[in-house]
């Protein structure tokens, strides 16, 4: 049997909703092997972020070279990259790794505490963004990364289009989490615009989909499925992380990991 491997680089979530975690708990539930390069430790819970204190760019790069010089990821995903200078850390060996690059752009928690400093969202439009298989930015992130505003589905499709044309980004996921109206997803990818239809869960549970969303396209990638099929199947491994809801914590609880393995059983 052959075995998939991936790699997330990314900030920490000691409750385990977001970041590393979600990614971990996801690759796991798509059955492939998870690594993981620690870039921001964070004190944060359903409530928000209490402290956060990002690791010395030696030990990043350290942390790479470990996983690159003995497993080789199948697929590699970042997430949370708060500063310039981890941009830049990342890049060259970025560039080296020849397999599928998912970068989520993250900026902003749910919560709404800041993951990422303004000057940094210029340098990942410049450092990471032209490098990425596929860019999933939420609308917020999108309207950073392109400076313009989004409302509509049309404005949706246009700035996904912007972030592959004039960004260099191979294809882009605008998620539509931030739409009260419906939760359709636009995907461009190989000059052909697809949206993805979910129906909407009425829930406040909805810390780490970002991560958790980005991670089972990243484990799908890792497979050798193709751009397409990757945020398809990650789509639906979402919709039921959020539809089959865990109630955990005070605040915007975590979504469930497994949520897709208990389709049909009854509860739905
Ligand atoms: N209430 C919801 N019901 C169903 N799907 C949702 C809901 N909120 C977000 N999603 C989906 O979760 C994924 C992550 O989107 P989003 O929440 O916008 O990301 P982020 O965590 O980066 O802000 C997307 O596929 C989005 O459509
Ligand atoms: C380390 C880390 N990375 C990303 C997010 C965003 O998660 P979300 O916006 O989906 O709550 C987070 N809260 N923490």
């Amino acid at each position: 049997m052959a075995i998939h491997t991936a790699l997330t680089i990314a900030g920490t979530d000691p409750t385990g909703g977001a970041g590393v975690q979600a990614d971990l708990k996801t690759f796991q539930e798509r059955e492939v092997f998870g690594m993981s390069v620690i870039t921001s430790v964070l004190a944060q819970n359903t409530t928000g972020v209490q402290m956060i204190n990002h690791m010395p760019l030696d030990l990043i790069q350290a942390q790479l070279d470990s996983v690159l010089t003995d497993i080789p990821p199948s697929a590699v995903k970042t997430g949370m990259i708060a500063t310039p200078e981890m941009m830049e850390a990342l890049v060259d060996r970025l560039q080296a790794i020849d397999v599928p690059y998912i970068c989520d752009p993250v900026m902003i928690a749910k919560s709404g505490d800041p993951l990422m400093d303004e000057h940094s969202r210029k340098s990942l439009r410049e450092t990471l963004v032209p490098l990425a298989t596929i860019v999933t930015p939420n609308i917020p992130e999108a309207s950073d990364l392109i400076e313009m505003k989004i409302e509509t589905v049309a404005d949706m499709e246009k700035a996904a289009k912007l972030i592959v044309n004039e960004l260099g980004a191979k294809a882009a996921v605008i998620k539509g989490g931030y739409r009260t109206d419906h939760s359709t997803d636009v995907l461009f990818s190989n000059q052909t615009m697809t949206h993805l239809h979910a129906d909407r869960t009425n829930t406040k549970h909805l810390h780490g989909t970002g991560c958790t969303f980005s991670a089972a396209i990243t484990a799908e990638l890792a497979k050798g499925k193709s751009i397409e099929e990757a945020v398809s199947i990650g789509k639906a491994f979402i919709t039921d992380a959020i539809s089959y809801t865990l109630n955990l914590g005070s605040g915007n609880g975590p979504t469930n990991h497994w949520g897709f393995r208990l389709k049909g059983l009854p509860g739905k």
